[in-house]
């Protein structure tokens, strides 16, 4: 999978030469490529932004120097394109379901904004000639897309075939497609300042275990995400209803 990202902070993204994102792009896995936005600025200062046409405080990214750096970097008349992820609190909700999606495409590009944002009319720009989607990683804003960036290649990047140790751990994992969140984990020592592991878990009855973990992760969806739990209801209702 190739990735490129556009920020006036590439120094942010050094974050992904690190572990797992790291390795998988020594191996070849990842072919990560981190942009300065700034390389398409033509003014002794570099400008990237200006004030909100129609008023408002804070500025707005222009236009001019993503249109080069996009059209620049992302061949317009190229064979392929990638799909662009735009990071937006005002963007559709980023999940597993959509971190699974993403794996699967060739050629991710991330743009970060800052500021109030970037102009509207580089994502309809963009949007001629690839898929774009405006992403939101959750309810909060932050000062830029480059953090959410981090957020989502690492996602993305330990689902790639490769990429992550043990296959296995992905399955049982919160979000994992079975609608209920991860149940708790437990190592060495057996007894811990006083706190002690679930005995069940000591007991080598495999079937036992299982049903304890299946009943922690129900407890803990019911306590922390109900709307988890009654989408769960919903699927467990649907298949087995005639067994309800
Ligand atoms: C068209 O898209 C844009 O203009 C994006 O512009 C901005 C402006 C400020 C901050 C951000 C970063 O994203 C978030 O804050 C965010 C993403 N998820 N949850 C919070 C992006």
């Amino acid at each position: 999978m190739r990735l490129d990202v556009f920020s006036i902070f590439p120094e942010y993204l050094a974050a992904l030469d690190l572990s797992l994102v790291g390795k998988a792009a020594k191996s070849g896995l990842l072919d990560v490529r981190v942009h300065d936005l700034r390389d398409w600025t033509h003014d002794r200062h570099r400008t990237v932004d200006d004030t909100p046409s129609g008023g408002g405080a804070g500025m707005v990214m222009k236009p001019e120097p993503w249109g080069e750096a996009l059209d620049t970097v992302l061949p317009v008349d190229g064979p392929t394109q990638p799909r662009l992820i735009v990071p937006t609190p005002a963007g559709r909700p980023f999940s597993q379901e959509l971190a699974y999606e993403l794996a699967a495409e060739p050629w991710l590009a991330f743009a970060c904004g800052r500021y109030e944002g970037i102009d509207a009319r580089v994502a309809e720009y963009a949007g001629e000639r690839m898929r774009v989607d405006e992403v939101s990683i959750g309810d909060y804003v932050l000062n830029g897309g480059e953090v959410a960036v981090l957020v989502m290649v690492e996602a993305v990047a330990r689902l790639l075939p490769g990429v992550i140790g043990n296959p296995e751990s992905l399955a049982e994992e919160s979000h994992s497609g079975d609608g209920l969140l991860e149940y708790p984990v437990y190592t060495k020592p057996t007894s811990w300042r006083g706190h002690d592991v679930p005995d069940v878990l000591l007991s080598g009855n495999h079937a036992l275990i299982a049903q304890w973990r299946h009943d922690q992760a129900v407890r803990r969806t019911a306590e922390r995400r109900p709307d988890l739990l009654a989408a769960w209801g919903g699927v467990v209702a649907g298949k087995d209803d005639a067994a309800a």
